[in-house]
Formats: structure tokens, C-alpha cells, sequence
């Protein structure tokens, strides 16, 4: 796939949707444990020639939530799909640059994409359970994508522990049979948690994953990243400036001005962000003057 990249970068030939994993060795190498940082370098991305993102670089640390935040249409959820792989399942699209995890390029030529995704799990911004499945089968179909075997004691053990740590244990223990569909949206939100907690990650994306959802399951949802982040490191996009300031420690401000790719403006610690932002199109932003 040919697209205009700038001549410092490396375009990375990307698979197309369905194309098998192209990993010559056969042989993953053993994923790590425990969150991991992720960093972006030089993250640059395109649907067919038009380019989304300009060498965008983040650090995302361990055990920390890092809020990605901006106008509408400046790259936010492309630049998440590209840090756990996803964003190469759309024919048209190409990338350059690098993502770290804990040091290793998830782009490495010699590496699945199955490595990547599951290490880097993905929440949604519409809660999306198998809905005719149970709530208990929806927490372990993980393991099944993920050809692990489990025996029954193991799977209840992982059941009760993820839908504990999402913060639903309680309310579904006595209904664990009954359908993920007939969960409300912020109970499914919670599941979707679980079940990609079920694969331990070491990092958890979340991309707008209070949108669909009313202020009281908002809430739950914080809460749940909150106690979540010491085990698992999470990057979530958000419009909302007040739930970017209550969950997380790092925050990076996108922008795409007049039709430019979207370029991180500024980016450190949440509180400085927005208590004394160094740039004036930020400090905009996030007092709500545009966007
Ligand atoms: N599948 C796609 N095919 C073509 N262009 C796309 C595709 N997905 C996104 N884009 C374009 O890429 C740009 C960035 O979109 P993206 O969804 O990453 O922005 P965003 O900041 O997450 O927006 P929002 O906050 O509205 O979700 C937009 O111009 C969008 O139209």
C-alpha cells in the first residue's frame, strides 16, 4: 500500500482485514506480567492519502491512567486503535512510527498481532457483550479467542475475580447464567471490563467508555478505573473535562487545525494541564471556548 509519508519515517506495510498473522517464526514469544508503559514515537497515520495524525509522541507510564483528549475528529481513537493493532484492520489504512510495550516495538515484524492484543485489551464506547451469551460465558470467552484452556474451578475463580474488580460481582453474582443482553448499559460497560480484564492485560484502552451511559454508571465506571490502575495501566479518550481531570494522572491534548492531521499540542500532569496549561489553544480547550 503506497501512501505520502514524510522522509524521515518508516511506512509500515500493514495487513489487510482477514489476512492471517504474519508471523514467520510460528513461535509467540512469552508475553510479560504486571502493566506495562506503552510509548508512542513518531506516530503518524492515514486513511488512503488522507493523513489523520503527524509524528505524535506519548509517553503512557505503568500503573497510570493517561486521558487523550480534543475536538471532535483530531485522531483520538485513531491513535488508540494503533496502539493495540486494531488500527490495520481497516483496508485503507497505514502508519509509521513506533509503539513501545515496555521497550518492545508491537510492529516488530517478527511479532503476532496476538501478542499485542493480549497484552493491550480494548474497552468500547458502546458497551458490546455477546448478548445472547451468559454473563459468566461472556467473562471467560476471552480465554476460548485466546486458545487457553481452563478447567471449571479456574474459570469460576477468574469469573468472580474480573467481575469483582469491574465492580459487578455483587450485583450479578446470583444471575451469573442469564444473559449479557439483559444487563443495563452501565452493567455491560462493566462486563466488557471484565471480560477483557479475564486475558490479563497489561494495558487497558477505553475508548469514550461513559458516553452511552447515565451519570450514576459514569461514576461506577470511574470508580472501577480508579481501583483498577494499579494493576493495569490505562489510556482512555474522553470529551469529558471534568471525568479527564477525575480519573486520570497524564493527560495529552490533540488538535487537527483547519484540516491539518492532528498533532498532540500538549501533553504532562492532568492537574497542570489544566490548572496553568502552557499553551493558549489548551488552556481553551479546556475552559470549554471551543470544541
Ligand atoms: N475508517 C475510517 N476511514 C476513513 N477515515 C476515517 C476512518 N476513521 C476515522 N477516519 C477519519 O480520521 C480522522 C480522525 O478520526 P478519529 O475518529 O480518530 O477522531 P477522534 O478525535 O477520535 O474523533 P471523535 O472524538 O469524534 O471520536 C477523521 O477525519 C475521520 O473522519
Amino acid at each position: 500500500m503506497t501512501v505520502p509519508t514524510p522522509d524521515t519515517e518508516t511506512t509500515i506495510p500493514l495487513p489487510r482485514s482477514g489476512d492471517e498473522d504474519p508471523d514467520p517464526a510460528g513461535v509467540p514469544p512469552a508475553p510479560g506480567t504486571g502493566p506495562a508503559s506503552l510509548r508512542a514515537r513518531s506516530v503518524s497515520a492515514w486513511f488512503g492519502s488522507h493523513q489523520v495524525l503527524d509524528r505524535v509522541s506519548l509517553d503512557m507510564p505503568a500503573r497510570r491512567v493517561t486521558a487523550l483528549i480534543g475536538p471532535s475528529g483530531c485522531g483520538k481513537s485513531t491513535f488508540l486503535r494503533i496502539l493495540n493493532r486494531m488500527h490495520e484492520l481497516i483496508a485503507s489504512a497505514s502508519l509509521a512510527g513506533e509503539v513501545l510495550l515496555d521497550g518492545e516495538d508491537i510492529y516488530d515484524r517478527g511479532r503476532r498481532i496476538t501478542h499485542a492484543r493480549r497484552q493491550i485489551g480494548m474497552v468500547f464506547q458502546k458497551p458490546n457483550p455477546f448478548p445472547a451469551m451468559s454473563i459468566y460465558d461472556n467473562v471467560v470467552s476471552g480465554l476460548r479467542l485466546n486458545g487457553r484452556r481452563a478447567g471449571r474451578g479456574e474459570k469460576d475463580a477468574l469469573v468472580e475475580e474480573c467481575l469483582t474488580k469491574s465492580g459487578l460481582w455483587k450485583e450479578v453474582r446470583d444471575r451469573l447464567r442469564q444473559p449479557g443482553g439483559a444487563l443495563s448499559g452501565g452493567q455491560q460497560q462493566r462486563l466488557c471490563i471484565a471480560r477483557s480484564l479475564a486475558v490479563r492485560p497489561r494495558v487497558l484502552l477505553m475508548d469514550e467508555p461513559c458516553s452511552a451511559l447515565d451519570p450514576t454508571s459514569t461514576r461506577r465506571i470511574e470508580e472501577t478505573i480508579a481501583e483498577l490502575s494499579e494493576e493495569v495501566t490505562i489510556v482512555i479518550v474522553t470529551h469529558n473535562m471534568q471525568q479527564a481531570q477525575r480519573v486520570s494522572q497524564l493527560c495529552a491534548f490533540f488538535l487537527a487545525e483547519q484540516g491539518t492531521p492532528g498533532v498532540i499540542v500538549e501533553h504532562g500532569p492532568t492537574t497542570a494541564m489544566f490548572r496553568s496549561p502552557r499553551d493558549s489553544r489548551t488552556a481553551d480547550y479546556v475552559q470549554g471556548r471551543f470544541g
